[in-house]
């Protein structure tokens, strides 16, 4: 597994012509961690399809490698790139392991008779995303958790250089989303994958990203290290809320809370206030 490159210079992006993100640049380098946050709706999935090669860029370029997008056919991009959108369908009664396998046919083509390879990566695959006591399970009788792990290891199994996942962490609970983060950590450490990955949990940006790219108002409006990125201002202009940025002693991590409302219950930042009243002094009397 080598891992790639993916630049896109000057992109627009949208939907039948109509765009929603206009002139994104975007690299994902080979052993990092990309991170894509913004607000609901701002075009983070419509950047993911089209850098993946599902939805037509309405302008700009796209490249894996110095090569083209669309110079690749169908096949030869799924061995360089493999993506996992926000929500995915399989035919009825499927199993995880007829699932995973599905992540090899673009090395072999779904009639070639499976290989020693084959078989090391969907073991591997299913091994790193903890989905080996599933395999005999049909994908529609799981719980969602388990169904995201199932898929995640279909497209790990694809051994792509370049890997997209859309919100790979909904679904699962704590301790799932912060193994399924650090597989894809390692996969970029270990194996120098190119990973593009859409979170809305800051914090988990702040923690897992090499690369945080933000994303709001029709087009890329911060990019870099966590650290220069996630801004109160850069927040408060891609959210429209206030915030404090602090450092986890324990951890170093960065983590965000809202700004307490000082103008009325209306004002951005007032969630805080709502809903985590201030706790009421202890009374010196009681036992
Ligand atoms: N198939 C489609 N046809 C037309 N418009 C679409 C289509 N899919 C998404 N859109 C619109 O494009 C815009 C961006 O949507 P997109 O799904 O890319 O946002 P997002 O940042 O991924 O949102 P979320 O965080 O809610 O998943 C939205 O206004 C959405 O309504």
């Amino acid at each position: 597994m080598d891992g790639a490159r993916l630049v896109a210079e000057d992109l627009d992006v949208g939907h039948a012509g109509r765009p929603v993100l206009r002139q994104v640049g975007l690299e994902l380098r080979p052993g990092a961690v990309t991170v894509l946050v913004g607000p609901n709706g701002c075009g983070k999935s419509t950047l993911l399809r089209t850098v993946a090669g599902l939805l037509p860029p309405l302008a700009g370029k796209i490249s894996i490698d110095g090569a083209p997008l669309a110079s690749f056919n169908r096949r030869a991009l799924s061995q360089r790139l493999a993506f996992l959108p926000q929500s995915s369908q399989a035919p009825a009664g499927v199993s995880v392991r007829e699932l995973v396998r599905h992540g090899r046919y673009a090395h072999r083509g779904a009639l070639a008779r499976h290989t020693a390879e084959d078989t090391e990566a969907i073991d591997w695959a299913l091994s790193v995303t903890d989905a080996e006591p599933l395999v005999d399970r049909r994908l529609d009788e799981l719980s969602g958790g388990e169904r995201q792990r199932a898929w995640l290891a279909m497209v790990l199994a694809q051994r792509a250089g370049v890997l997209l996942l859309d919100e790979p962490t909904t679904y699962l609970d704590l301790r799932h989303q912060f193994e399924v983060l650090d597989v894809v950590r390692r996969l970029a450490r270990e194996h120098r994958i190119a990973c593009g990955v859409v979170i809305h949990d800051l914090m988990q940006a702040a923690a897992y990203a090499d690369d945080v790219v933000v994303v709001a108002d029709g087009g890329v409006i911060a990019a870099g290290a966590a650290d220069d990125v996630l801004t109160p201002d850069v927040i408060e202009q891609a959210f429209g809320l206030r915030v404090n940025v602090v450092r986890d002693a324990a951890t170093g991590h960065l983590a965000c809370f809202p700004v307490r409302a000082a103008a009325g219950p209306d004002a951005p930042g007032a969630v805080l206030a709502k809903t985590a009243p201030t706790p009421a002094e202890p009374d010196p009397a009681a036992p």
